[in-house]
């Protein structure tokens, strides 16, 4: 899609740093994330990749550098406002799904919206058409635990899209599945993104989950680099596709 290469930044990263504890999580990382593009951001275990998408989610504040959302600096955000944009903008997507346990797959899709204040009706119906864009319509009463991790995972992305928001964010949302059903979850991300136009921050190791993505940046010593080594810490060198 080569119209995504033109499109404005829908996030801005810059010059982020964040430490925990001793760890130098960050230094110095830049991204731009374009409307409705999906970017992939791979790169080493401790390179970063997590604590770059927890802040660009406004889930992590750092300790440097600015993160702008829709001309808001998220980094500077009070907490509520946060918290409300997360809810209404973002969507998140973690490796194991993280459903909660006791609700049925539809119950699990529908919970964004009953806390947007959506009735119980519109909500069930809602996730139903969800459920059965990800292809797990006919699942609707299974309980995580009664799932494969495929089916998971397509519940959890149901549930990061239902309520239309702008940017999602994935990280390693295949890592604990086999090749097949990674396909099949990455598969159907990249249509409903698409389909909707949401912009896809998606982190993975795996090369073949990458090359969904538009656009690719790799990351190194909590910075974004590219293959080649980057100039500086703030150097963000992206491999186009
Ligand atoms: N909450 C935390 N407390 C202490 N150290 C942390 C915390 N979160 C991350 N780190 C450390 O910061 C560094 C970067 O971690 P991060 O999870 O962002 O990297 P990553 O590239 O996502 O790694 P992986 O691919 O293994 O998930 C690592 O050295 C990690 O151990």
């Amino acid at each position: 899609m080569s119209s995504t290469h033109e499109a404005l930044p829908v996030l801005t990263a810059r010059g982020l740093g964040k430490t925990h504890g001793r760890t130098r999580a960050l230094r110095g990382a830049s991204v731009d994330l374009r409307a409705g593009e999906i970017l992939a951001v791979t790169g080493a275990s401790g390179s970063g990749k997590s604590t770059l998408l927890h802040c660009l989610a406004g889930i992590v504040r750092p300790d440097e550098g600015s993160v702008v959302y829709a001309e808001q600096r998220l980094d500077e955000l009070p907490e509520q406002r946060l918290s409300e944009l997360r809810r209404t903008e973002f969507g998140v997507v973690f490796q194991f799904g993280q459903l909660i346990p006791e609700l049925t797959a539809l119950d699990n899709v529908a919970l964004p919206l009953l806390l947007a204040g959506a009735s119980r009706k519109d909500s069930h119906e809602r996730a139903g058409e969800w459920l059965e864009r990800f292809g797990v319509r006919g699942q609707e009463e299974l309980r995580p635990g009664e799932m494969s991790g495929g089916q998971a995972q397509r519940v959890s992305l149901a549930r990061a899209l239902v309520t239309g928001p702008k940017v999602v964010f994935a990280d390693e949302p295949t890592g604990a599945l086999d090749s097949l059903a990674s396909e099949g979850v990455m598969t159907a991300l990249v249509h409903t993104a698409r389909e909707s136009g949401t912009a896809v921050l998606l982190i993975t190791h795996d090369a073949q989950v990458a090359a969904y993505a538009d656009r690719e940046v790799e990351m190194r010593d909590g910075a974004v680099a590219s293959g080649v080594v980057a100039a500086g810490a703030d150097a963000v060198v992206e491999v186009p596709r």
